[in-house]
């Protein structure tokens, strides 16, 4: 099988990667959207991409192309996360700081403490900001990244753990158009259903209409999270995560009764949440 994944090589999704696909081939994609392109276009059989962080949040892009894509969620994975500052060995200092959005947020602190004024480049991983750094030996660029981007791409540590908050992890899902999930041989720690709803049009009540067809059902919802449609101001589509046990009575009859009440639903897959084995 041939499986994408948010490279270059020694991103943290290449180790979320690794860890569910020991033995089949990974294509490392210059991006999110590649990812969700190479199995829409049948390049690979499946991706690995970042959905959500502990301390920043949703990966707002991932979450998008969920929507946008005809795609499904497989497994779940969820992976501790630790940054290091890094440099070119030739260099002494840095006047610049580039990284993955998501891991620029979740360093914000550490740098406003200890390097307020030095700029923040955006990148599009943290393995291709340490790789940068090192094909650019006479720039003072420092890197955001895992200690295997530092070791593979030549680069010294000069701050080790420098995420705001100790517990940070990040969870990583399996997407693929296969109606399919995933059993891996790693510790479980729960099953879900992920859908993401549409309301036909704003009028009062129309989430809380929704959110009672779980409710009355005495269904657990254990996240929803609102995005915005791009169609304008104030129009949104949720992501609405439903715990497991309720998953036959879901198929069965919720989401007919949202799909009654004039919403669209999208399912994305009833799969389980593993946690990395380090
Ligand atoms: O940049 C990487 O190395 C990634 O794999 C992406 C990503 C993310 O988008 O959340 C993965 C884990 C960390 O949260 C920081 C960055």
């Amino acid at each position: 099988m041939k499986i994408a994944f948010l490279g270059p090589h020694a991103s943290f999704t290449q180790l979320a990667a690794t860890q569910i696909f020991a033995d089949e081939e990974l294509v490392p994609q210059s991006s999110i959207l590649d990812c969700f392109n190479a199995v829409k276009n049948n390049e690979v059989d499946k991706a690995v991409v970042p959905l959500e962080n502990s301390i920043e949040g949703t990966v707002s892009m991932t979450l998008d192309y969920l929507y946008d894509f005809d795609v499904l969620i497989e497994t779940e994975l969820v992976m501790p996360i630790a940054h290091h500052l890094m440099i070119h060995p030739d260099q002494e200092t840095f006047e610049r700081v580039i990284s993955h959005p998501q891991a620029l947020a979740q360093t914000f602190h550490f740098r406003y403490d200890h390097f307020k004024d030095i700029p923040s480049q955006d990148y599009s991983s943290t393995a291709a900001a340490a790789k940068l750094v090192s094909d650019n030996p006479n720039e003072k660029w420092a890197a955001v990244a895992n200690r295997y981007s530092a070791k593979l791409y030549g680069l010294k540590i000069i701050h080790e753990n420098i995420q705001d908050f100790e517990q940070n992890h990040t969870k990583f899902i399996v997407i693929s158009k296969k109606k399919e999930s995933l059993r891996l041989n790693l510790p479980k720690t729960s099953e879900k259903t992920s859908l993401i709803i549409t309301l036909p049009e704003d009028h009062a009540g129309g989430l809380h209409q929704v959110l009672s067809v779980f409710a009355w059902r005495k269904m657990n919802l254990s996240k929803i999270e609102s995005r915005t449609l791009k169609t304008g101001l104030g129009n949104y589509f949720f992501f609405i995560n439903v715990a497991s046990e309720w998953h036959n009575v879901l198929s069965q009859n919720a989401i007919d009764e949202i799909i009654s009440l004039g919403s669209n639903v999208k399912f994305l897959g009833h799969y389980d949440e593993y946690v990395f084995n380090e």
